[in-house]
């Protein structure tokens, strides 16, 4: 087995590319995954931002959303940005009709909360785990956290609404890092994939 921390990032919909890239400036091998035999491969999986309904359908669709829920189940690190976010939250306040989720998080999300697309806005965040100056938040349609349960850990807020959480080694955040090219986020996710495969391999 190579030494190589090799993450996914489901490539279904929305943005990618900018996740592979701040994967690789993190020090991980970067790779889209569209089949559950990728998904098979990978030590740890980013789920990008773009229209949650689209991911999830597609999810469905390509027969990867029971193998997500079976890795997550199973302890393999997952990051969600916006609507990964989304996927990764138990419950959807609002759903589309038919919109199912990976879960993972105990969380309530409530889609588009921060408002349309012309509403979108950028704003410091300071994020637990994050040293330094706080991350540059930028938020698109973006969601907020309702509320967390007992077993997830609220890692940031922005103007009194949870804006990332934490709950073992799934990780999610309203905001999308992967665009300011500041990669700190992603080398938080990065660990948690590495002290993850260290673990396992004990
Ligand atoms: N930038 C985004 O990912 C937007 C998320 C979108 N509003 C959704 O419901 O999926």
């Amino acid at each position: 087995m190579s030494d190589a921390l090799v993450i996914g990032v489901l490539a279904l919909q929305g943005d990618v590319r900018e996740h592979l890239v701040a994967l690789a400036a993190a020090g991980a091998v970067a790779r889209p995954v569209r089949r559950p035999e990728e998904l098979a491969e990978v030590d740890g999986l980013v789920i990008p931002g773009g229209e949650s309904t689209t991911i999830s359908k597609l999810a469905v669709l390509f027969g990867l959303m029971e193998p997500l829920r079976a890795r997550v189940r199973d302890g393999m690190p997952v990051y969600g940005t916006c609507a990964g976010m989304i996927m990764l939250a138990d419950k959807i306040l609002d759903p589309r009709s038919g919109q199912e989720t990976v879960g993972g998080i105990d969380m309530i999300v409530r889609r588009n909360a921060f408002g349309r697309q012309n509403e979108s806005f950028e704003a410091a965040v300071d994020v637990k785990g994050v040293a330094g100056d706080p991350v540059e938040g930028v938020f698109i349609r973006a969601p907020w956290v309702e509320s967390v349960g007992a077993g997830a850990e609220v890692l940031a807020e922005h103007g009194g609404h949870i804006v990332a959480v934490r709950q073992g080694n799934v990780l999610a955040t309203s905001f999308h890092p992967e665009l300011t090219g500041d990669h700190r986020v992603h080398a938080l996710f990065a660990d948690l994939v590495r002290a993850r495969r260290t673990a396992e391999s004990l």
